[in-house]
């Protein structure tokens, strides 16, 4: 079977990819543009997608395709139409568990970062301008103890609340879409419940259509002034907008940020605050994980290969 990976991934990877197929890796390391999609479809029988990928419905119906499996590297498929792929018989998979430690670890970055003013801090040592200790120079916000509220509580979630909870001795609320029980705590109505007792708010919900700007004005006006806000799920479910007039105005202390709305462009209004923290999406990025989440990906298209049933169907 021949297959399409759309960006290098690690060294492990491609060479078991390579031993168990005919792969073809993409010369670029840009996302696959609609036109790339629709000729891939239709002169592939596998694909290893990554995020960004453009799998919209229209890319996917503009083929019959050849395809038969999506199997892409990350949990989340914003980057995939998956009904018009299951209308063109085309299974997809995704990597969940794979990335969630390393993405809540990140959540905790952010959190500490712009709580404990840190990159404001390194701006400063850098720039030489740092004058010596002061009992009050740079005071942020002490965070063991602080209530945390998470918006999207599934695997994620789940893993930043107990981080924040055994860790940090914080209290956990949170807003889901659903009803879920989760030991440790408390789930209240609605996001801007969470956002009105929350020290921090962590958004960890899917991107895509159905959440996107699900995180605006109603949330940010609702929290505390010495608040902050963390977002590691996709750019598109906060209103980034709002987001900016919310800390021009004051209505919140800082935000951390993993992903944005139009990545990789940032917009200039958060790059001049410097009580916001700035990552590159670095979510999963490790070796271990990055080879977790290639293997992953890989069983899924082994399993397929065997005929057998997919271990990670969307
Ligand atoms: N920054 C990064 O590098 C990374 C980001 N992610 C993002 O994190 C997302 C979450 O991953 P998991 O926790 O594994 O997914 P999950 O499916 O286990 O959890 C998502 C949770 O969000 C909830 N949810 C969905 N829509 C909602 C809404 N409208 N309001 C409130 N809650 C809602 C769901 O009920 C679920 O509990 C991924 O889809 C991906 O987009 C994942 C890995 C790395
Ligand atoms: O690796 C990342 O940074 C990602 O966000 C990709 O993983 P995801 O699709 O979010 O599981």
């Amino acid at each position: 079977m021949n297959l399409l990976i759309s960006r290098l991934l690690p060294d492990a990877v491609m060479d078991k990819a390579r031993a168990e197929f005919d792969v073809t890796l993409r010369k670029t390391s840009d996302p696959m543009t609609e036109v790339e999609v629709t000729e891939a479809l239709a002169a592939y029988d596998l694909i290893l997608p990554t995020l960004g990928d453009q799998f919209t419905a229209a890319a996917i119906s503009a083929v019959t395709p050849r395809t038969k499996l999506l199997a892409n590297f990350g949990v989340g498929f914003n980057h995939i139409d998956v009904g018009a792929a299951k209308a063109q018989g085309i299974k997809v998979t995704n990597t969940p568990g794979a990335v969630t430690d390393a993405t809540a670890d990140i959540a905790m970055t952010l959190m500490l970062m712009t709580a404990r003013r840190a990159g404001e801090g390194e701006r400063l040592v850098r720039s030489g301008n740092w004058t010596g200790w002061q009992p009050t120079q740079m005071l942020g916000l002490h965070l063991t103890g602080k209530t945390v509220g998470i918006i999207g509580m599934g695997r994620i979630g789940q893993a930043i609340a107990n981080r924040c909870r055994n860790g940090f001795g914080c209290k956990i609320v949170y807003a889901n879409r659903s009803r879920k029980d989760v030991d440790g705590a408390e789930q209240l109505d609605s996001m801007e419940a969470v956002a009105q007792v929350a020290d921090v708010v962590v958004a960890a919900t899917p991107g895509g259509p159905s959440t996107r700007h699900l995180i605006g004005a109603s949330v940010f006006d609702a929290m505390q002034p010495h608040a902050i806000f963390v977002n590691i799920s996709r750019g598109d479910v906060v209103d980034e907008a709002a987001l900016i007039a919310a800390l021009q105005s004051g209505a919140l202390a800082g935000a951390g940020l993993d992903v944005y709305e139009n990545e990789p462009q940032v917009p200039e209004a958060l790059i001049a605050m410097e009580n916001v923290t700035l990552l590159p999406h670095l979510g999963t990025n490790t070796l271990e994980v990055r080879t977790g989440m290639g293997m992953m990906a890989l069983d899924n298209l082994l399993a397929f290969k065997a005929g057998k049933d997919l271990p990670n169907p969307v």
